[in-house]
């Protein structure tokens, strides 16, 4: 298996990151601007295989709509072509079709799709057959095992000729990427109410405008993460705003706890050391994609915490829960589920001289445990994987001065 080894940073001076820009944001202007009638100015698209999947699906529009492990672009797509009368066969990586969509096609079904899945009742790959009419304009969703399923409803409401409301059950998840969404459809001339558990959208059109995507929020957590375990150095993270649309800019605080002061200046973010104040707890309901990077600074750092939010993790690109057991165990760490939903992360003891993190087709694992360069030499296998959102990751590790050796 390809593998890239890093050698152990011993100290960096000031460095700056070139982010890339957030694979959330792109992927919902994408399918805002297929919907929209005018010509939108689109800027700043993600480089992220997620998005530039998107983009050529949008263009090309084959008949199999390959997504690759694109959630974002499963879900969306899915709803898009159902909605507006398109057939298609989405599917995916074999991981994809693992992961659930029975939540979003009852829904398309209850609005007036027409749907079929090809192997697995409740999982791509799936057919959609075309739309006859809309049946419901007011149904009940689940919100606890993914918001993606929301997001990529609400999009397509507005064009719908009674329009939608929807009513959220359940304990609803990730609740920072549904206000993404609306805030974009928002930005994209289109009203909604939003109101305890309750969205509705009248229907009406979206209105052409030009918007540049921030860099990715996500994606900067494992700088913050480095400085936070490194004890040296500064880092200035591009492109990244005090009020983001992203969830994952909730970073800030965890990282003011864990020893990250922030300042946004200059159109971006600086960061520099400031004492470790501990994060006894952290619920990740909102920020699911940021539990393994502060998983990982909590082990490097000696903080002990009690994780709690982590149940999607299960669902994403691997099961997320039992891969950072398996690669935290390689440097004396643990994250125990001690009480039901309540994980303790019990920090790192004893660092080997060299550490081989295998990434389970899940480029955040890749990226979470990068900031072991601070306290020893690192293999990572399948360096590839962060195509997925961050492509240009390892050269971006290359600025702070180390080396980077690939081997086949
Ligand atoms: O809507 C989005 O852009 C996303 C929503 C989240 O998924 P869930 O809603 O499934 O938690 C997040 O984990 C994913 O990386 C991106
Ligand atoms: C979960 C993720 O993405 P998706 O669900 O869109 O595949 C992610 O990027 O961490």
């Amino acid at each position: 298996m390809k593998s890239i080894e890093l050698p152990l940073l011993e100290s960096f001076g000031k460095v700056r990151i070139p982010l890339p820009s957030s694979k959330s944001e792109s992927n919902r202007v994408l399918i805002i601007d297929a919907l929209t009638e005018g010509e939108n100015k689109l800027s700043n698209l993600a480089e992220a295989r997620d998005t530039q999947t998107m983009i050529r699906l949008l263009k090309d529009d084959p008949e199999i709509l390959d997504v690759l492990d694109a959630g974002t672009t499963m879900r969306f797509l899915t709803a898009y072509a159902a909605l507006n009368n398109k057939v298609k066969i989405l599917t995916g990586t074999p991981r994809m079709c693992e992961r659930p969509i029975g939540i979003l096609v009852d829904a398309l079904r209850e609005i007036g799709a027409e749907i079929e899945y090809l192997k697995n009742d409740g999982f791509p790959p799936l057919r959609t057959l075309g739309f006859a009419g809309q049946k419901a304009s007011e149904i009940n969703i689940r919100g606890d095992v993914s918001s993606q399923y929301i997001s990529a409803l609400l999009m397509n409401a507005p064009l719908l000729p009674k329009g939608l409301a929807l009513n959220l059950t359940g304990k609803v998840g990730s609740r920072t990427y549904i206000s993404m969404t609306l805030e974009l459809m928002r930005t994209f001339g289109v009203d909604y109410q939003f109101e305890g558990n309750r969205i509705t959208i009248a229907p009406q059109k979206y209105q052409a405008t030009s918007f540049s995507v921030e860099s990715d929020w996500s994606g900067a957590s494992y700088w913050f993460s480095l400085l936070a375990c490194s004890r040296s150095g500064e880092l200035f993270l591009d492109g990244l705003k005090a009020d983001s649309l992203q969830g994952d800019a909730q970073i800030v605080p965890i990282m003011d706890r864990l020893g990250v002061e922030s300042t946004f200046r200059d159109g971006g973010v600086l960061l520099k050391h400031q004492p470790i104040r501990g994060l006894p707890e952290f619920d990740f309901t909102h920020c699911p994609d940021l539990a393994q990077t502060v998983a990982v600074t909590c082990a490097l750092t000696g903080q002990q915490t009690d994780f709690t939010g982590l149940e999607s993790l299960r669902i994403k690109e691997t099961d997320r829960i039992d891969a950072l057991q398996k690669e935290l165990a390689k440097i004396g760490s643990k994250l125990e589920e001690r009480r039901p939903g309540v994980f303790t992360l019990v920090p790192a003891e004893q660092i080997p001289e060299m550490v081989e993190i295998e990434t389970y087709d899940d480029h955040r694992m890749a990226m979470a445990f990068m900031p072991l360069i601070s306290k020893t030499k690192l293999r990572v296998l399948d360096p590839e994987v962060v195509n997925k959102s961050y492509p240009s990751f390892w050269n971006h590790c290359e600025l702070l001065g180390v080396k980077a050796k690939y081997q086949d």
